[in-house]
């Protein structure tokens, strides 16, 4: 057991999904995966262990933000030798050809935390995802015949804020959208030498204000899923 997650050391697979909603958590679990045990109600942020096409894959809820998914992420790699994660969330589409329902592959995830300043004597550290994992996930998603968008997105410290600015300049910057947790899971990874990818549905676009309904947003996670499981066992 570590602090926040209540599994037995052997319990959590070497490869594992991280939905920020731990209810995905359990979705993911019920549709996708084949056996799967719960092995984590600790603050009801679900983990649970399965199968799927005969490997091991587990599945954990990280809750939102740059604190919650670290404390996971930490716990996950350090405790219990988790080797690859996989972020499947939800984010805000930034660029006009960022559609709703589309699925973007975090290739690198900019901030406005300082957490890594902090850790970087003031310096900037670009959080970058697996290179490996990220090419496994496009191609993937190209044989299934699903078109992703590549690029870098915008890791948030706040959900709601009314600054027009920050949608210029991110816009100006390539963004391809926001979300919460990106840039905390890039850095922890790579300073634990383990792989980690941000594989994103849009649920709604920042700039033109259009939204899923709650069965769109469940039909295009499946897709995201999808690609997610697919690049674990391959
Ligand atoms: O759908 P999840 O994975 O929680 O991701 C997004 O949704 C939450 C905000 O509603 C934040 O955690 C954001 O990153
Ligand atoms: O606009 C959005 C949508 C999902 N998640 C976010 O962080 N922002």
């Amino acid at each position: 057991m570590s602090v926040h997650i209540g599994a037995k050391e052997t319990e959590i697979a070497e490869s594992i999904l991280l939905p920020g909603d731990p209810l995905r958590a359990k979705y993911i679990a019920e549709n996708f995966l084949e056996g799967a045990m719960l092995y984590n109600e600790v603050r009801g942020m679900y983990g649970y262990t399965g199968t799927y096409k005969g490997k091991r894959v587990s599945v954990q809820g990280t809750g939102m933000g740059i604190p919650s998914i670290s404390i996971y992420t930490h716990e996950l790699i350090h405790q219990y030798g988790v080797k690859q994660l996989i972020r499947v969330g939800s984010c805000g589409g930034v660029q006009q050809n960022i559609k709703i329902r589309d699925v973007i592959l975090a290739m690198t995830a900019s901030t406005d935390s300082s957490v890594n300043r902090l850790g970087f004597k003031g310096m900037d550290y670009a959080p970058a995802g697996s290179f490996e994992l990220l090419q496994k996930a496009y191609s993937e998603a190209a044989k299934k015949g699903m078109d992703v968008h590549v690029g870098g997105v915008f890791t948030s410290d706040t959900f709601y804020n009314d600054d027009p600015d920050r949608i210029k300049l991110l816009n100006d910057y390539r963004i391809l959208a926001i979300e919460m947790e990106t840039s905390a899971l890039y850095t922890i990874a790579a300073k634990a030498k383990v792989q980690a990818l941000s594989i994103l549905t849009v649920s709604d676009h920042i700039v033109t204000g259009e939204e899923t309904s709650a069965a769109e947003r469940q039909n295009t996670f499946n897709e995201m899923i999808e690609i997610a499981l697919e690049t674990v066992v391959h």
